[in-house]
């Protein structure tokens, strides 16, 4: 009985992708691999490190540095051919349901495109819809900008404090660090996602009631956390402003709401009129880009938002229209398809030579492994490959001087994306009166080159180095990375990145043959952690739970909190 199989967009008629002819090349392909260094592989191939290199947008990407030849990169676009990728890519943007699980098409990228461009999907022009919500947002962010929306008291507002989590959460706060040199000087922008009451009481500290705008995103509006966090804080206004709890006009001056949940909306007390919807078609952590970026649009104007717009979507463009060979999302995802599949590399560092990039790779934790943690096919089949991989990163040089150890002399296979940029945003004279940046950047391009290229152990002796500290001391190299690199960090840079991890994530994806839209997993434990309320803090002690480890647990800790056990 075939029991590994791979969904297809039916859910139906699948096939097991680990034996495919493409499957058993790269198989093959990889033991002739695994014999060669990136030292010889240069050495092979000279002009590798110009032409393993791909341009989108502005986005200039080194793939030469891979444990690949230009081989690799021919079998791994059959791979991604035989899995379907251009069919499913194409389905993709045309509206299909491929979030197959929820039934629901995953169209982010109508979030992004052009006014003038029309994409009927159910009867429905979604690019209309897409640019009413917009123009709204942009009339209100207009308001907020200009001083002349008010908060209760008749002032303008200074802070606006985004409160959302995962999805609604993450892409706001990074991308609002990302471009902090684009922001509204005049209104300061706070992100409160955790339900540990010290994110938002550390937040409200230093905040005036009078000229404070929530924004409450919650594509649901049904997410503890959230409706937590935002009822915490319309009784810390309608305190702070001395009134009393019902107060709907105070309300509707200081809270407004980003979901698609209009009743949910209504029910908490936020005027639908101030609320900014967008639709079931968007997954939490594709949403940056939709009315969850509300709290962005407000710090950076409207204009600036529709550069991040135009980012996004010329990188849609290339995807949807560059062969696979020379396709940055593709080959970003193929490469890494590659490391996990046939060289049993686990995780992938995301490494950002830019400080306001640091929140960059917990934003990609979301995107990618709520994507692709996934152990069953969307035909509901178990898979036969790895599938995830465990993003984590930080800023360079930050890292270097933490992790990087690990990267250059570990056992591990860890392959690497470097992220930098040409043209700084700040920048100062170091000691020598050479620009830090530079000083940045020649870190980037050195790491790179030391993870590729080690030092053997005998150009280590050759220098004199005593044998006993030789074999500390070899570089082993052979260690991959890619470099993105684009001329500066803009609001149109910003969303070509996203955009072009969003695409990597898919075609993984679909190779694998899995659902990257849905997220069952996270359901249980929000579940049981709402069944164990009650168990923890109500009295009396409850009955013994089934296992021993919580039951002591819940035990122990209501004994510190003087509770009942
Ligand atoms: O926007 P919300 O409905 O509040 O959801 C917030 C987040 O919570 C869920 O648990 C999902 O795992 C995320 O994908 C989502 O982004």
């Amino acid at each position: 009985m075939m029991t590994n199989l791979r969904g297809r967009l039916d859910g139906g008629d699948e096939f097991d992708i680990t034996s495919t002819v493409s499957w058993h090349a790269l198989a093959a392909h990889q033991q002739h691999m695994y014999s060669l260094h990136l030292r010889e592989l240069f050495v092979m191939d000279p002009d590798r490190g110009r032409e393993l290199v791909v341009d989108a947008a502005d986005l200039h990407i080194d793939f030469s540095k891979n444990l690949i030849t230009r081989e690799t990169v021919e079998l791994l676009a059959a791979l991604a051919r035989e899995a379907g990728v251009e069919e499913q890519r194409d389905a993709m943007f045309a509206g299909a349901h491929l979030n197959t699980s929820e039934d629901r098409a995953a169209l982010h990228i109508a979030l992004r495109l052009p006014r003038d461009a029309q994409l009927i999907v159910d009867g429905q022009d979604v690019v209309a819809d897409v640019h009413d919500v917009l123009d709204r947002m942009g009339d209100f962010t207009d308001r907020v900008r200009g001083g002349d929306w008010t908060g209760h008291t008749g002032k303008p507002i200074t802070d606006v404090v985004n409160i959302g989590i995962g999805g609604s959460d993450l892409g706001p706060v990074m991308a609002y660090e990302a471009l902090r040199h684009y922001r509204h000087p005049g209104i300061t922008g706070h992100f409160v996602s955790n339900s540990d009451p010290s994110d938002l009481v550390s937040v409200l500290a230093g905040l005036d009631a009078e000229t404070t705008l929530f924004v409450v995103s919650s594509k649901t509006f049904t997410t503890l956390e959230t409706i937590t966090n935002a009822t915490a804080a319309r009784s810390w206004l309608l305190s702070r402003l001395g009134l009393s709890d019902g107060d709907s006009d105070a309300v509707a001056k200081h809270f407004v709401a980003v979901s698609t949940n209009a009743d949910e909306v209504a029910k908490f007390g936020i005027d639908t009129d101030n609320m900014f919807g967008f639709w079931n078609w968007v997954g939490g952590r594709y949403s940056i880009d939709s009315a969850i970026g509300l709290s962005l649009m407000i710090a950076i104007g409207r204009e600036l938002f529709d550069e991040f717009l135009a980012g996004f979507h010329a990188v849609d463009e290339h995807f949807r229209t560059a062969p696979l060979e020379q396709n940055a999302p593709a080959i970003l995802a193929l490469v890494g398809l590659w490391y996990s599949n046939f060289w049993d590399a686990q995780s992938q560092a995301v490494l950002p030579y830019s400080n306001d990039m640091a929140r960059f790779p917990a934003y990609l934790q979301q995107l990618t492994m709520e994507s692709n943690g996934k152990t069953v096919t969307a035909g509901g089949h178990h898979v036969t490959s790895p599938t995830g991989s465990i993003y984590w990163g930080e800023p360079g040089t930050n890292g270097q001087h933490a992790f990087y150890q690990l990267l250059h002399q570990g056992t591990w296979l860890i392959p690497a994306d470097f992220i930098g940029f040409a043209q700084p945003l700040d920048d100062l004279p170091a000691a020598d009166g050479r620009s830090m940046h530079d000083i940045l950047m020649s870190n980037f391009f050195a790491q790179t080159q030391v993870l590729a290229f080690g030092k053997t152990a005998d150009d280590i002796a050759a220098e004199g180095v005593p044998p006993k500290l030789v074999p500390h001391k070899v570089m082993p190299g052979n260690r991959p990375s890619t470099s993105i690199l684009a001329p500066k960090l803009t609001p149109s840079v910003l969303g070509q990145l996203i955009a072009l991890y969003e695409h990597e994530t898919f075609v993984k994806a679909m190779v694998w043959g899995i659902n990257p839209f849905d997220q069952w997993g996270v359901e249980l434990g929000k579940k049981q952690a709402v069944d164990l309320v009650g168990v923890i803090s109500d009295d009396p002690a409850p009955s013994p739970l089934p296992d021993s480890s919580t039951d002591a647990m819940v035990r122990w800790y209501r004994g510190m909190r003087g509770r009942a056990t």
